[in-house]
């Protein structure tokens, strides 16, 4: 099946019976194919965090249907979604959270060889990506030995270490000056288009967003076309 993530009427309010009761999500139909890369625009407070975070299946919805590779995952307890984000899902925050006592290189290995990867092929794999993104001078430094759009490519090849099917991201260039943005963003588009990730990216940058496969807006609890 060519679908990854399907996100069928999916709402979310915060605060339900009290006075400040907020509905951030009110009918959310999402599509997200094999090796599509979707942009995701909305003004501050929309509620991208909240959809990003039930996608990701950090955060249950309050209502419909979240399918990721087949697999509905509103029916698995909380074992079963927590073994599924972590063999499926990539996550990149705005705020990276590398690990400060490991270099930019163990910082991609460490999670392969928790996933069962043997070492060499996770330094490989982990020294290909930081050259596609132009880091692979700093491996063996640690973060706060490392600028912070260099942490943040950093992040993205830890994102990416363990061949996610889903990529989820909050603003992955917001730190990178133009030329260093295209650059990841090319490299996020090869890893799409090679091994079939699928990706949904939260962007402000209309420039970025229009590069996209397909660019989606959050405005009122609905998705719409951009
Ligand atoms: N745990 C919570 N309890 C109550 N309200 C919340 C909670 N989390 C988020 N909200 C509210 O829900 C709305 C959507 O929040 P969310 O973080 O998803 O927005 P966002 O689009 O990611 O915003 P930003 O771009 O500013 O990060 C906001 O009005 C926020 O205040």
């Amino acid at each position: 099946m060519s679908n990854m993530l399907q996100i069928q009427e999916v709402a979310k309010g915060y605060n339900r019976g009290k006075p400040n009761e907020i509905q951030v999500l009110s009918g959310i139909n999402l599509t997200v194919s094999k090796g599509e890369v979707v942009a995701l625009v909305a003004p501050s407070g929309a509620g991208k965090s909240t959809l990003l975070h039930i996608a990701g299946l950090l955060d249950n919805a309050d209502a419909g249907q979240v399918v990721i590779d087949g697999t509905d995952v509103t029916s698995l307890d909380d074992k079963a979604r927590t073994a599924m984000r972590r063999a499926q899902v990539g996550f990149i925050y705005q705020f990276h959270h590398l690990l400060p006592e490991f270099s930019a290189l163990e910082n991609i290995v460490l999670p392969q060889l928790a996933n069962g990867v043997p070492e060499a092929d996770a330094r490989a794999r982990a020294l290909k990506l930081l050259t596609s993104v132009g880091v692979e001078a700093r491996a063996d430094h640690r973060p706060a030995a490392m600028s912070g759009g260099e942490q943040q490519r950093v992040a993205f090849c830890r994102a990416l270490a363990n061949r996610p099917a889903l990529l989820l991201a909050d603003e992955p260039t917001g730190n990178l000056d133009p030329a260093t943005s295209d650059r990841v963003f090319d490299a996020l588009m090869t890893v799409a288009k090679d091994e079939g990730l699928a990706a949904l990216i939260v962007t402000h940058n209309m420039d970025l967003a229009a590069k996209m496969d397909r660019v989606l807006r959050l405005e009122n609890g609905v998705l719409v076309e951009a």
